[in-house]
């Protein structure tokens, strides 16, 4: 391993006729690092993805792989990539689809390690047309894996799969990433780039707009809510209270953003202004949100859990 980003954008532009669909990005990812690219439709994930992979020329900046231009690195086998478009399902088995694809790369993964880790060993020898959707996307990461790559692309990668499926994809990345390997996921759900990634990196209209773990996010959007009864007692000093972004009165309850919760608690506890007293950490929905500044239709949220 080197000191090189595994992934670098460089002020890299990509524009389609008026659109920018990517805008100056700029980000390094070390190696060993899972990072989720989150964003509603049309963010510049998927492109900022194509010129990660060398498929698209940036119009200007640069993108580098390891230190060098992507097509390098990807005719080594350094990368695998899970792209969203799906390809005819071929009429071979999972374990013949994955022998061809390895002996394509200068120095496969052995094909049995890449079955184990996709979860598919009790699968090999299944034609992959007989297969779930969720076990089809396996069959896709694991030939993803094919070249032994030391860092994989994943494009919305649990798009359209249920929730046990889900799960099911996301420990095999998990296994994946555990060997020190870097994964880079594009994902609109929320809970999925808090839940998988390090680090999340929010895109919209092909920039960055937030860059940091989940935590990090809910505390840029502000914090927390503080909310508490009134019981007749005056409103305007509210605002005035450390912390408190915004105030809100509803009848005679008060509902105060801040973005130190402690700090304004410990201000309305030497008021006695508790009853009924409710702390709440800002959710990463609200702080998205609070980021992306639109509303919540936007938004897709995975199924709850059973
Ligand atoms: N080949 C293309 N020709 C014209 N416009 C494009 C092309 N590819 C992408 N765009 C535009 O660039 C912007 C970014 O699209 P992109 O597909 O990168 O977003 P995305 O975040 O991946 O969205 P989604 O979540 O829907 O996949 C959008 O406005 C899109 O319409």
């Amino acid at each position: 391993m080197t000191n090189e980003p595994a992934v670098a954008f460089e002020a890299a532009s990509k524009a389609y006729g008026p659109v920018r669909a990517v805008d100056g990005l700029d980000l390094a990812v070390p190696p060993g690092e899972t990072v989720a690219l989150l964003g509603r439709n049309g963010a510049g994930k998927s492109t900022a993805i194509g010129l990660l992979l060398g498929l698209d020329t940036p119009d200007s900046g640069r993108v580098r792989l390891f230190g060098g231009a992507p097509a390098g690195a990807v005719a080594a086998g350094r990368v695998g990539a899970m792209l969203q478009e799906g390809r005819p399902v071929p009429r071979v088995t999972v374990r013949e689809l994955l022998t061809f694809v390895a002996r394509t790369y200068p120095s496969p993964m052995p094909v049995a390690e890449a079955l184990a880790l996709a979860g598919l060993t009790a699968l090999a020898d299944r034609r992959v047309e007989r297969l779930s959707g969720g076990q089809v996307q396996r069959v896709r990461f694991a030939v993803a894996l094919a070249g032994n790559p030391e860092l994989i692309v994943l494009d919305e990668p649990t798009n359209a799969l249920d929730v046990e499926a889900r799960q099911e994809f996301w420990d095999a990345m998990r296994g994946y990433a555990r060997r020190g390997n870097t994964v880079l996921f594009s994902t609109h759900y929320l809970e999925e780039a808090d839940a998988h990634a390090d680090r999340i990196v929010v895109l919209d209209s092909g920039r960055i707009l937030a860059d940091g773990t989940g935590e990090e996010l809910k505390r840029a959007a502000g914090g927390g809510l503080v909310a508490f009864d009134l019981a007749g007692g005056p409103t305007e000093w509210l605002g005035t209270l450390p912390g408190v972004t915004s105030v809100e009165i509803r009848g005679d309850r008060a509902r105060l953003r801040t973005d130190d919760s402690d700090a304004t608690v410990r201000a309305l506890a030497a008021r006695d202004a508790i009853r009924s007293l409710e702390v709440a950490p800002v959710s990463l929905n609200d702080a998205f949100l609070a980021l992306t500044h639109k509303p919540a239709a936007a938004l897709k949220e995975p199924e709850p859990t059973r």
